[in-house]
């Protein structure tokens, strides 16, 4: 387990360029499983997650060359199916919450995908009904092996369908959409998710040539191909990624500029950040956060009462900067309510802030009440423990703005979706130090 140290309270000033988006990358990457030819992904992030992925595609045959920093070729012209029988599989899988995303491509290819169940954030329950309910409406026989929690499933040759998500799951609608494009026939996938990384893998597909209408709304459409071929595909800038450094921004009344953010696909971000009081201007692709030298003040509604902030399947806002937005609002002019409604663990590191002198009142697992300290006072560090990603990185956020000297443990959590944070931290005037495996 290793740790950072972070001596907090200094302005930070400079520019930023986020890493190529974690969860549209764990997207892309199980796509290359679709086709025999060569596929060149650009802007992979180096995070531990995506190198699992890797790995795990390597150990199913796919052959991967690194070709630069974040490009790589993958040809899967000689898949090891007997991989997914082995005991390795069922702990190499374990691993991430995006290898689920084999399956999908495995069936449609091959007609049987499997998975152990798979891990990602500890964040609440992390149901995949949704992404087998879909492959059973392609035809596709399912069994779940209790013991082991084990699934699979497999068909000869997967039929177009009709299908109404139970909900607007992303992995879930990726998952579907990668087994659809060899079914026979039409498939219709309403309530689909429609976010920008499932509009890019789409793109990639039809560049690869399926036939996927829709993309960008909640109903798809696929015509069934036989086979697919090469392309190449650039991954957009990690939107979450983006709105962390938002957040740093503020609470360490730093002036930063993120640079390339790809402004048209960041939904609400921009502007649910404007509501809790910051400053942000676009210039070109770029954002500038001035210095919030005289704080932020966050916005009540019209009618003068007081703000929610909360996660919907997109266009709604990500429930993975939730976290973040808490954290923020904790030096904020003002309070709101912050409302996780995907994910039930989430806020429980809520606790962390309050021992740090924040004023939060967890109401239930799903919803907390803020009251800005306005840095009329500032929060005190401390030793904390990462729980999650998102939330080991807002620990991060309040140690660089709070006085003295914080260790964060666990930070392995905070590798698993931000590249080289410490370094890039660093380079922008944070004092932050890695400890390796203590
Ligand atoms: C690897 C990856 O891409 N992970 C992301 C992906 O996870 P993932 O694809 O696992 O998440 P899902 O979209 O399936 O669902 C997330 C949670 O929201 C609930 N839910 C979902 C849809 C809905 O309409 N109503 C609803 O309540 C689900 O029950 C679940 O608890 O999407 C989540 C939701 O944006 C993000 O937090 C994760 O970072
Ligand atoms: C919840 C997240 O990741 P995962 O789905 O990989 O656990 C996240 O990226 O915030």
């Amino acid at each position: 387990m290793s740790t950072f140290i972070i001596e907090g309270g200094h302005q930070l000033k400079g520019k930023i360029q986020p890493q190529g988006a974690k969860n549209e990358a764990l997207q892309i990457l199980c796509a290359v499983l679709l086709t025999a030819e060569e596929v060149k992904i650009d802007n992979i992030p180096d995070i531990i997650d995506v190198n699992k992925l890797i790995a795990l595609l390597k150990k199913l045959g796919v052959k991967i060359n690194k070709v630069g920093k974040g490009s790589y070729t993958f040809k899967a012209d000689d898949v090891n199916l007997n991989y997914l029988e082995s005991a390795e599989f069922k702990e190499d899988g374990k691993g991430l919450r995006g290898s689920i995303m084999i399956v999908g491509p495995l069936l449609g290819r091959f007609g049987k995908g499997y998975i152990p169940k798979p891990g990602g954030d500890k964040i609440g329950r992390r149901r995949l009904d949704t992404h087998f309910e879909g492959f059973i409406n392609l035809g596709a026989k399912f069994r779940y092996n209790k013991e082991d929690l084990f699934y699979g499933v497999e068909a000869k040759k997967l039929k177009g369908a009709y299908m109404l998500l139970d909900e607007a799951s992303v992995t879930g609608t990726a998952n579907i959409v990668m087994a659809a494009v060899f079914a026979e026939g039409t498939t219709t996938i309403y309530n689909a998710a429609c976010e920008p990384y499932l509009q890019q893998l789409c793109k990639m597909l039809n560049r690869m040539g399926a036939k996927i209408s829709g993309v960008g709304s909640n109903m798809l459409i696929i015509e069934g191909v036989d086979e697919l071929g090469g392309t190449e595909h650039r991954m957009l800038p990690d939107m979450i990624e983006i709105g962390s450094w938002i957040g740093l921004a503020a609470m360490t009344k730093s002036e930063l500029t993120i640079t390339n953010v790809s402004w048209d696909d960041l939904g609400q971000i921009p502007s649910v950040f404007r509501k809790i009081g910051i400053n942000i201007e676009r210039q070109g692709d770029d954002i500038h956060i001035p210095a919030h030298i005289n704080g932020y003040e966050v916005q009540n509604y019209i009618d003068g009462s007081i703000l929610t902030v909360s996660d919907a399947p997109w266009p709604g806002f990500t429930p993975d900067l939730l976290s973040i937005i808490l954290t923020v609002l904790t030096q904020a002019r003002g309070a709101a309510v912050v409302h996780q409604k995907m994910f039930e663990s989430r806020l429980f590191f809520v606790d962390k802030l309050i021992d740090m002198g924040a004023k939060i009142i967890l109401c239930d697992p799903h919803r907390a009440t803020v009251i800005g300290h306005d840095f009329k006072s500032t929060l005190k560090a401390t030793t904390m423990t990462s729980p999650d990603i998102r939330a080991g990185v807002s620990l991060l956020i309040a140690a660089l703005s709070a006085k003295g000297t914080s260790t964060i443990h666990n930070i392995e959590q905070i590798d698993r979706g931000y590249e080289n944070i410490d370094e890039r931290l660093r380079a922008i005037g944070a004092k932050i130090t890695r400890v390796e495996g203590n």
